[in-house]
């Protein structure tokens, strides 16, 4: 396999390499949610049957990367072995750097606010804006020094990063909304268009590059999407419980990179992000040039129109969790750190149901965003929650359905119904979301937006 800049070998080896698949773009990939990979971009670069032989092949030097301390238990313990060109302890010291909208846990700056709150998408960035310079913090929870909580993020960007980032304070579920994304990671290559997700995970580099062919965005075109950065545990896939073995988001539809490396040796700008601060240092090589590793602390990509959408086939709307993609355990069994669930096209059926989404209030904090189309709880149009735009439900903050949709659902003739017209998301936690000043402040935020509830007529009869 040919990447530009890079050198990429799709040679797998283990028994899930019958697995590794060609996509339609050219990219390898090793598939399985959680599994121990190997992979090497140069025949014979994986040492066999041991980590750290005295001399790694081919001159390589051996580095363990842990994602989890070395003593949990082995279905949570995490890591991979690295086999690069250079350590990653050859480098130079690190420098604070301006962080510029990007913000971190403890939120502190604003008073949390109960209020029901929705955002238009974020403007347009100025010419050369990357990835990194691209993060804008919506708000979050929890303690970047604690490991625990989450930020919300989101991004719009328009130019190839050239300087290297990884985030030690947690791992990046990336949602891309518009036009594609090229992530070159440590690992090797991923492709995250639209309808996908990508997570990075803690302390893995990574370059990101907006895709300009294939996804109609045209040179210099803005992409744009979210971001959850998750403090906490990793995110792993729910249990399945009385839904048997299989559904929901299935293990082997989660792809891996295979190794791809770079060798250039020059000035490179590596960007850190520690404890909530961005720290930089200028390498003399490219940091993304390991050339073959094995592990399970891997960064992955996931299709989440392959999201098996399970539902009600009787009566009644089943709670949202049903639609989990992936979740982030805290110490209290049942209480994510953080939930991404989607909301994937499917069939409604439910007889003498209310089919969108009931009014409710709920411990949980819900933010919510859309990829693409309409969601059924909201009118769409101009205004509304519209592609790139999100809405934060707060720890109890009455919601559900807007006036029209409960006018419109509540009189619906009752026949089966596709809903195939938008790709919807929340990422949903169990601590209240505060807010950045720059989010409470933002001219993009709906100030209008408790009117969607207006004018839902008294019906009572006694
Ligand atoms: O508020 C929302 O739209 C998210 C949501 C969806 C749903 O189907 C049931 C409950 C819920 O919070
Ligand atoms: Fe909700």
């Amino acid at each position: 396999m040919r990447i530009p800049d890079g050198k990429a070998g799709g040679t797998t080896m283990t028994s899930n390499a019958e697995q590794a698949r060609k996509t339609a773009e050219g990219l390898s990939y090793l598939s399985g949610f959680g599994n121990q990979h190997s992979t090497e971009a140069l025949p014979g670069a994986l040492p066999t049957g041991r980590n750290s032989p005295q001399r790694a092949p081919l001159g390589l030097y051996a580095e363990q990367l842990s994602g989890s301390a070395f003593t949990e238990p082995r279905a949570h313990n995490r890591r991979t072995w690295l086999y690069r060109i250079r350590p990653s302890a050859a480098h130079p010291r690190f420098v604070r750097a301006a962080g510029g909208a990007l913000r971190a846990a403890p939120f502190t700056e604003a008073v949390p606010d109960p209020n029901r709150l929705r955002w238009n998408p974020l403007p347009d960035p100025p010419p050369g804006t990357d990835f990194l310079a691209g993060l804008w913090t919506l708000g979050g929870n929890g303690d970047v020094t604690q490991r625990t909580g989450m930020a919300i993020h989101l991004y719009a960007a328009n130019a190839p990063m050239t300087r290297v980032f990884s985030d030690a304070d947690g791992e990046l579920l990336v949602v891309p909304e518009r036009g594609g994304l090229l992530l070159r990671t440590e690992l090797g290559l991923l492709r995250a268009e639209p309808g996908h997700v990508a997570l990075i995970p803690r302390g893995v580099r990574f370059r990101v590059e907006p895709l300009e062919s294939g996804t109609g965005t045209g040179a210099g075109a803005t992409v744009r999407g979210y971001v959850c950065e998750n403090y906490g545990s990793p995110f792993t896939l729910p249990d399945l419980g009385p839904i048997g073995a299989n559904g929901l988001a299935n293990p082997r539809d989660f792809l891996a990179p295979v190794a791809a490396y770079e060798e250039t040796e020059g000035p490179v700008e590596v960007v850190g992000k520690f404890c909530g601060n961005l720290w930089t240092a200028t390498y003399d090589h490219s940091p993304l040039d390991v050339v073959a590793w094995h592990g399970n602390h891997v960064p992955y990509v996931y299709d989440l129109h392959r999201f098996n959408v399970i539902g009600s086939i009787s009566y009644d709307h089943p709670d949202p969790s049903i639609f989990t993609v992936l979740t982030s355990p805290t110490d209290t069994p049942g209480l994510a750190g953080a939930d991404f669930v989607v909301f994937a096209p499917r069939w409604l059926v439910g007889e003498d149901t209310f089919r969108p989404p009931y009014f409710h209030r709920n411990v949980m904090s819900e933010y919510m965003g859309l990829v693409e189309g309409a969601y059924d709880a909201k009118s769409a149009g101009p205004g509304g929650f519209v592609p790139g735009g999100g809405s934060l439900h707060n720890m109890m903050s009455a919601h559900g359905p807007d006036r029209e949709t409960f006018d419109r659902a509540s009189t619906a003739e009752l026949k089966p119904q596709k809903i195939d017209d938008g790709l919807a998301f929340m990422f949903e936690t169990r601590w209240p979301v505060t807010l950045t000043p720059q989010a409470r402040d933002a001219e993009h935020l709906q100030r209008d937006y408790d009117d969607v509830w207006r004018g839902l007529r008294r019906e009572f009869r006694s």
